[in-house]
This record gives structure tokens, C-alpha cells and sequence, in this order.
């Protein structure tokens, strides 16, 4: 086979398997070169909430998380003096919530509908200096605090657990400013990402994050979460490109850090602490973040492939064969993208069946020429029987169709009922043995099978390929503390054992706070408490170190996107 690179062109492609170039829709007068991939890009947090508008929840529906003693209990005074710092009388809907229980639903449960706290305060400051006077007041009463952008995270981490005060960011959304020259963007930790990304495309350049909840996430939460998305691969982590930011720690103190230098070596490096450390030890209000000129030519390709060393095999090649210009390399198992089959209805891009299947997308500044470097990537790694069928996106159309196959899998899942998400950092050559592994297991104890009577109703690997980076999901009809029993902390001494990450982009939240000792030594933890006990020595965001509940009782039923809180376990 690999005797076919030595062939000329034309005669390789009359002898070699080609990619199906996917046929142009008539109508479409788009071109690739224009493609930006934006609009159909989130999934739809919203309209999830929306179906569970209707379930009213009662104080008894759920179990009573204890409030650590050393917390005070929200007063009539304390919504005053919110009230009255906040906004006047007829601002107070937007400042601060007091009750109204369907108001505040979506601020107190999560996306998966897995982890919820009762608040009955939600305050949304419109500034630096408000959130300042916020926490300041918080800390002297002893008031816990949960800091909320979008609240689209996958781990537990922006919600309430008992009923702390939400602090949230939407209402400090507005762009500071943007330096063409430098690319040098800053914002408010509200700006919801794709506002960003627009704002940016209107100006030829790109936000260097981009991830399936772009649609509600804010950009204070990623940085916060150290978020790591789609193209992580081609645009780096935001510990390289978010060059300074503005945040809030506890004692009201506002760290103003908002540099827009690249280079900056004048003593530790500050920022990098509130990057990744998920709201514990202060608030981010603001950041100036470096982007990239928009490229002026996406194209995308989708394959399959027949087992998960050639998916290894294919990244190689296409490292080697696309360096520059590869801007994405997605991994999706054959179960994932038959859930999304069925949650869509929509038609499969290639004929066959495959176990695996790819995601590749280059950005670079000439389309065609691009678009035929990836042809024959393809033409390659279909003559060298890598790769068993593919197809490349002829227009925008395509482009964001078949991204929509690796990006509708979580909205996939969530319709099976619950999830239980693993997103983890593993050895590339071993990425895809833990699904193997974890199916093995969970069959093996009786929680897999064909009907309806088992617990288990899918387990999916898909993830960021070129980031080493895996996205386990285990789909269960209903949150089972059984099934939940038979793979943690299972899988993370499985990751352990290879040296992985128990998290690689959705941060520890409440579901995997007491795991950390999985992937980081004593000695690690015990710095990390020092520096929590510095920054927050009151500690009224959520520790690291002590448990705030045991999230476990915490758990609800969710199906077919509704809610029923008289089933949780
Ligand atoms: O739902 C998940 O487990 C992953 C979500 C997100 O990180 C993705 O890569 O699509
Ligand atoms: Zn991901």
C-alpha cells in the first residue's frame, strides 16, 4: 500500500478509493472560503431549561444539603443591602432576585440536571466595583457564594449545593475594547462567547476558543474553567493566550491584572492561578485575551475508519500531511454518532457503518488550495486502507453539517436520561481502551444489556483527538448510585495508573472535587489548600478541600428533557 505514494497523481487516483466530495446544494452561493461555523454551534441550554419550567419544586422534594455552620443564614437586612447597592426598586429584577422560584431554577441546576442547590438570591452586579462591595459584604457576614456565568458546565461547579448566593456575570457584558494591531481583545467576563466571536469576525479576527456551549457561555467562565474546546490543537490553552485579566477576591479587593503585553516578566505571573481554578480562591470580571486574524479558508472533512489504531494512524498522517494548516482532529465512536442518528433523524454522511469515525478541519488562507491538500490527504490515507470512506464539505451548508455530528453528540445523550460524564486526559495510544474497559466492566456487572431493564443505555467515547483528550459518557436512564458505584473511582484509578488527567477541560465542580488526589501528588494539594487559605480564608467559594455535601443525595431523575424531582436517588 504505501507504494502508492511513489505513483503519479493521475494514476493514483484512478486506482485509489476517493473521498465522495459531498454534492453542492443548488441554491447555496456560499463558499467555504466564507465559512465561520457559528450559528448552529451551541447546544441548546435554553430550550432544555425550557421543558423543565414546569416541574415546581417544594422544599421536601429534595434532600436538605446541610449549610456548613460557619456560614450565616441570608437575612432581611442582607437583601436590603443588595437591593439597595444593586439597583433601585424597578432595577431589582435585574439586579437581584429574591424569590419566584421558576426565576431562579435555572440559576440553581445545572445543565445535566445532576447536581442542584435551593438559593434564594441571585445577584447580578453590573460592574467591577459592584461585585466588589458583593463579596466584600458576603465575606464579612459569612455568606457563601457560588460565582455563575452561563452555567454550562458539565461538572457541577456553578451551581449551588445548599443555598449559597449566586453571583452572576450577565449583566457585566460589555467589550472593553479590541486593538487590531496587537489582536488584543478585552472584555467583560460576561460577553457571551459567540457575541465575542462575532464581535471579532466583524473585525477579521477569531476568539481562540471555541466549544459546542458557545451560544451561553461567557468568556469569564472559560477562562475561569480554563475551558479547552475544538481547536485547542491549532490556538493553544488560554494559560498562553489570555495575557491578563481583572478579577475579585473575596475581601472585596479588585485585582487588576489586565495587561494586553505578550511579553510581561516583572515577577510571578498571577493571572495564571485564576485561569483553571473554577471561582475557588476569586472572581474573574474581566479579560484581555489575544486573537488570532480569522482565517480566511475552513474546509472540513468526516471519515470512517475500521478500528481505533488506524484513527491513531490517520492523525499521524494528518499532522504530518496538513502541520500547518490543521486546525481540528475529532474522534466520534460508532455508538455516538448513531445517538445522534436518533436524537436528529437526520441522514448518515458516509454509506457504511465504522466503529470510529473523524473529524478533521483546516484553517488556512486559500481555500481551494486547502481544500485540495486535504483531498489528498484523504486520497492517502484511503489508498495506505487507513481510512474506509470519507467526505469533504463543499459550502458552509456542509461545513456546519457535519460538525453537527460531533458537536449534537451531548444533546444526543442527554435525551437517554442521565449522564455520567468522564472528560479526561490520557495517552493518546491508550485514549479509547477506557471506553472498551468501562463497557467491559459495567457489562460484566449486569448494568449493560439489550432491553429496557438495564440500567445502562449507551457508553460513548468521542473527544479532542489531537489533544489527547477523551470524553467517556455513560448514559443511564436514570442516575443509579450503583452504576455510579461501579465506575468511580474506578476509572480514575484507571487514569492514574497511566499517568492521565481526571480532568482535561471541564475543571473538578462539585463531581470530582474530592478525586483530585487521582491526578495530583500531596505535595500539590497541600500548596493548593495554602493558596485557597490565602486567597479565601474564609473560604466563601467552594473549597477545594472539604466537601461541601455529599453530592451523591444530590442527584435527580431527568428523561426525555424532563425532570422529576420526586425520583431522585
Ligand atoms: O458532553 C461531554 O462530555 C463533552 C462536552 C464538550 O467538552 C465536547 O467536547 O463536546
Ligand atoms: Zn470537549
Amino acid at each position: 500500500m504505501s507504494g502508492a505514494r511513489n505513483l503519479s497523481a493521475a494514476l493514483r487516483r484512478a486506482r485509489l478509493p476517493r473521498p465522495r466530495i459531498l454534492a453542492r446544494p443548488i441554491l447555496s452561493t456560499s463558499s467555504p472560503a466564507t465559512a465561520t461555523a457559528t450559528a448552529l454551534r451551541s447546544f441548546s441550554a435554553s430550550s432544555l431549561r425550557a421543558d423543565t419550567k414546569q416541574i415546581k419544586y417544594t422544599s421536601d422534594a429534595y434532600p436538605n444539603i446541610k449549610r456548613d455552620p460557619k456560614f450565616a443564614e441570608i437575612s432581611a437586612d442582607d437583601v436590603k443591602f443588595f437591593k439597595e447597592l444593586l439597583g433601585s426598586e424597578s432595577a431589582v429584577i435585574d439586579g437581584v432576585t429574591t424569590d419566584a422560584t421558576d426565576d431562579l431554577e435555572p440559576f440553581n441546576s445545572d445543565w445535566m440536571r445532576k447536581y442542584r442547590g435551593h438559593t434564594r438570591l441571585v445577584l447580578k452586579p453590573g460592574s467591577t466595583e459592584e461585585v466588589s462591595k458583593v463579596l466584600k459584604y458576603c465575606n464579612d457576614r459569612k455568606l457563601a457564594v457560588v460565582p455563575q456565568g452561563g452555567n454550562t458546565g458539565l461538572v457541577g461547579g456553578s451551581v449551588p449545593v445548599f443555598d449559597e448566593i449566586v453571583v452572576n456575570t450577565s449583566r457585566m457584558n460589555k467589550i472593553r475594547s479590541f486593538d487590531a494591531a496587537s489582536g488584543v481583545l478585552v472584555a467583560d467576563a460576561g460577553v457571551i462567547l459567540e457575541t465575542a466571536d462575532s464581535y471579532l469576525a466583524e473585525r477579521e479576527h477569531l476568539f481562540p476558543l471555541d466549544l459546542g456551549a458557545k451560544g451561553s457561555c461567557h468568556i469569564g467562565g472559560n477562562v475561569s474553567t480554563n475551558a479547552g474546546g475544538l481547536r485547542l490543537l491549532r490556538y493553544g490553552s488560554l494559560h498562553g493566550t489570555v495575557l491578563g485579566l481583572e478579577a475579585v477576591l473575596p475581601d472585596g479587593t479588585i485585582v487588576e491584572s489586565l495587561s494586553t503585553l505578550r511579553k510581561n516578566n516583572t515577577g510571578y505571573d498571577l493571572k495564571q492561578l485564576f485561569i483553571g481554578s473554577e471561582g475557588t480562591i476569586g472572581l474573574v470580571t474581566a479579560v484581555s485575551i489575544i486573537c488570532p486574524p480569522r482565517p480566511k479558508a475552513v474546509n472540513v472533512a468526516y471519515f470512517g475508519l475500521e478500528s481505533f489504531e488506524q484513527v491513531q494512524q490517520a492523525y499521524l498522517a494528518a499532522k504530518g500531511q496538513l502541520s500547518e494548516i490543521l486546525s481540528a482532529f475529532e474522534l466520534m465512536d460508532g455508538r455516538s454518532q448513531g445517538l445522534v442518528i436518533e436524537s436528529t433523524g437526520n441522514k448518515h454522511p458516509l454509506e457504511g457503518e465504522y466503529p470510529f469515525y473523524c473529524l478533521i478541519e483546516t484553517s488556512g488562507s486559500n481555500s481551494e488550495h486547502d481544500m485540495a491538500k486535504l483531498e489528498t490527504f484523504l486520497e492517502n490515507v484511503m489508498g495506505e486502507g487507513i481510512v474506509a470512506d470519507g467526505v469533504l464539505a463543499q459550502d458552509e451548508t456542509q461545513f456546519q453539517a457535519l460538525w453537527r455530528w460531533r458537536e449534537g453528540i451531548t444533546e444526543a445523550l442527554s435525551h437517554l436520561g442521565g449522564t455520567y460524564k468522564y472528560d479526561v486526559s490520557i495517552p493518546l495510544s491508550e485514549l479509547y481502551q477506557l471506553v472498551e474497559d468501562c463497557k467491559a466492566r459495567l457489562t460484566e456487572k449486569g448494568f449493560v444489556g439489550d432491553d429496557d431493564s438495564f440500567p445502562v443505555r449507551a457508553v460513548v467515547g468521542y473527544g479532542h483527538m489531537g489533544d489527547s483528550n477523551l470524553h467517556l459518557n455513560v448514559a443511564v436512564r436514570q442516575y443509579n448510585k450503583e452504576v455510579e458505584k461501579a465506575i468511580e473511582p474506578w476509572v480514575y484509578e484507571w487514569i492514574q495508573k497511566r499517568n492521565g488527567s481526571i480532568s482535561a477541560e471541564h475543571g473538578m465542580g462539585v463531581a470530582k472535587k474530592e478525586y483530585i488526589g487521582y491526578s495530583q501528588n500531596e505535595t500539590m494539594v497541600k500548596l493548593m489548600k495554602q493558596l485557597k487559605a490565602l486567597y479565601d480564608p474564609v473560604s466563601i467559594f467552594l473549597s477545594l478541600n472539604s466537601s461541601r455535601c455529599d453530592h451523591h443525595t444530590n442527584v435527580i431523575f431527568w428523561q426525555n428533557g424532563i425532570m422529576n424531582p420526586y425520583k431522585y436517588i
